[in-house]
């Protein structure tokens, strides 16, 4: 069976994401696949749910954010989603607040990487928002700023409110900061679904390489080792990882040493932990630009 395909649906407060859900789960039930839904919500109240129809599995994260106070819940509910569910697609609403890369760590545990496709970041931006933004704090614009940045694909949402003029002035402001991403003008956030699941389909391509080299944006490389590997060697690899990895977690068996161990990385901080649980000996490697073909085989030279 093919990997679950996991969309994560990012955007500011009030940009959009429920009605693009909506959207979304009628045409995906249209082709009789089979979907869940995590929606997270900043307070203990959810108020989006109703969006969902109870055929749908849903699971609802409430009072704090997936990408960072609730990380380990969020890791637990995807997986029993994965375990109890056989599905097609999963669907993450993201609190209007979360960071996207956070969001994208988060989906990615080691546990269960391999069965899962992040497929991608689709951001939502209010237009008039945005053309409004310096009225927001600047720690607020800075994150407005990077949904778009990482953003796969990118929905300028309300144009109704503006007028022809500022939907082309705010459409190439935001295009201009993340050229690679598919940008889409939409009211009510009426998508073709095709448009979202052609996804990172294009840049796995292998003569699309050169190209995706240059790009920004956010990618992921799952390694599952086959055999333990030499710790020094790992080491070495490790010290000469450009810092364009800036992030990879895991579990590693050592040729030297017994047992499983967990293994983080984070901005040039290795940390090990001997593990005592039998999981999977996935590596999660999340950066820019990733050239996958280059450390899969770093990392298959290293296992012994
Ligand atoms: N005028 C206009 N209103 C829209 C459009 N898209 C969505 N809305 C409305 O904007 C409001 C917020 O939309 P939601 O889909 O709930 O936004 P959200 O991003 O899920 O909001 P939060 O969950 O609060 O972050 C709703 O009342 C929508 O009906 C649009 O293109 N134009």
């Amino acid at each position: 069976m093919s990997n679950v395909e996991v969309y994560i649906l990012s955007g500011f407060l009030g940009s959009g994401k429920t009605t693009l859900l909506r959207n979304i789960l009628k045409q995906e039930q249209e082709k009789n696949r089979k979907m869940a839904v995590v929606m997270n919500e900043v307070g203990s109240v959810s108020i989006d749910s109703d969006t969902v129809s109870d055929d749908i599995p849903l699971k609802e994260l409430l009072n704090g954010c997936v990408c960072c106070t609730i990380q380990d819940q969020f890791e637990v509910q995807l997986h029993s989603l994965l375990q109890e569910y056989a599905l097609d697609a999963i669907y993450i609403e993201t609190t209007g607040v979360a960071h996207p890369v956070e969001v994208l760590d988060a989906c990615l545990s080691p546990l269960f990487a391999d069965k899962v496709d992040v497929r991608g970041i689709i951001s939502l931006v209010d237009a008039k928002r945005w053309k409004d933004r310096q009225q927001l704090s600047p720690q607020l614009q800075v994150l407005l700023k990077e949904q778009i940045r990482h953003a796969d694909v990118i929905l300028i949402n309300k144009i109704d409110d503006l007028s022809e003029r500022d939907q082309a002035s705010v459409s190439f402001e935001i295009q201009s900061l993340n050229p690679q991403a598919l940008t889409i003008l939409t009211t009510y956030a009426q998508v073709n679904l095709e448009d979202i699941q052609k996804l990172k389909l294009v840049t796995k391509e292998p003569h699309k390489q050169a190209q995706l080299q240059q790009q920004l944006r956010i990618q992921t490389y799952v390694h599952t080792f086959t055999r333990p590997v030499d710790m020094e060697k790992f080491e070495e690899w490790l010290r000469n990882l450009p810092d364009t990895i800036y992030r990879m977690k895991g579990y590693v068996r050592f040729n030297h040493l017994d047992g499983l161990y967990s293994f983080q990385y984070s901005y040039g901080m290795p940390i090990y932990m001997k593990e005592i649980m039998n999981v999977p000996t996935n590596l999660v490697i999340i950066g820019d630009a990733l050239n996958k073909e280059q450390i899969k085989k770093e990392l298959e030279q290293i296992e012994q």
